[in-house]
């Protein structure tokens, strides 16, 4: 049986309006990964509220759900036997500028404008939704799929 984790990549509004990093992140999110879904969307306050909602209260919360807010983001559900692992390794660190110093080649360290413009997210959960990607619901630990369900999420 083969064993595939998916995880969910958002790309943030300003890598999205920025054709030279949306492209490179493009290819390498195609190169490393199995794309199950890809959509854009325009998130607004209460739905980039709900996501952020473990930082309610901090410094840069509003900072981070006007910026979420600020413009379409890409969303990928893609998926490796470590999924979650690779594309946050990928990313890099939070702060673009420990990035930028301890590992220049990392998504975040190219592309990242500042703390909360770091280019992207990567779930810390599986994503777990193929019948609805409108719901975006998660759940800890990987997804096991078999190759039936594996050919049914490729279709969607
Ligand atoms: N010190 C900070 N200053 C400004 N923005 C921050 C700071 N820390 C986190 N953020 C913003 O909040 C987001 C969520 O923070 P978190 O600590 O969950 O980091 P992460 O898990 O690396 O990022 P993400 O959840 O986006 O993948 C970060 O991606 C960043 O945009």
């Amino acid at each position: 049986m083969q064993k595939l984790q998916l995880t969910l990549a958002i790309i943030k509004p300003h890598a999205v309006k920025n054709p030279v990093a949306l492209s490179f992140i493009r290819n390498v999110i195609k190169n490393k990964f199995v794309v199950v879904k890809t959509k854009r969307v325009s998130l607004d306050k209460e739905a980039a509220g709900k996501f952020y909602n473990e930082h309610v209260g901090k410094f840069f919360y509003n900072r981070l759900v006007t910026f979420m807010t600020s413009g379409s983001v890409d969303l990928h559900i893609i998926g490796h036997v470590d999924a979650i692992s690779l594309w946050r390794r990928l990313l890099g660190p939070t702060s673009v500028y420990k990035g930028q110093f301890q590992e220049p080649y990392c998504l975040r360290g190219m592309f990242g404008i500042s703390d909360t413009r770091n280019v992207a997210h990567g779930s810390d959960f599986s994503f777990y939704n193929w019948h609805n990607t409108d719901e975006v619901l998660y759940r800890k630990g990987p997804i096991i799929f078999n190759d039936h369900l594996f050919e049914h999420v490729r279709k969607l």
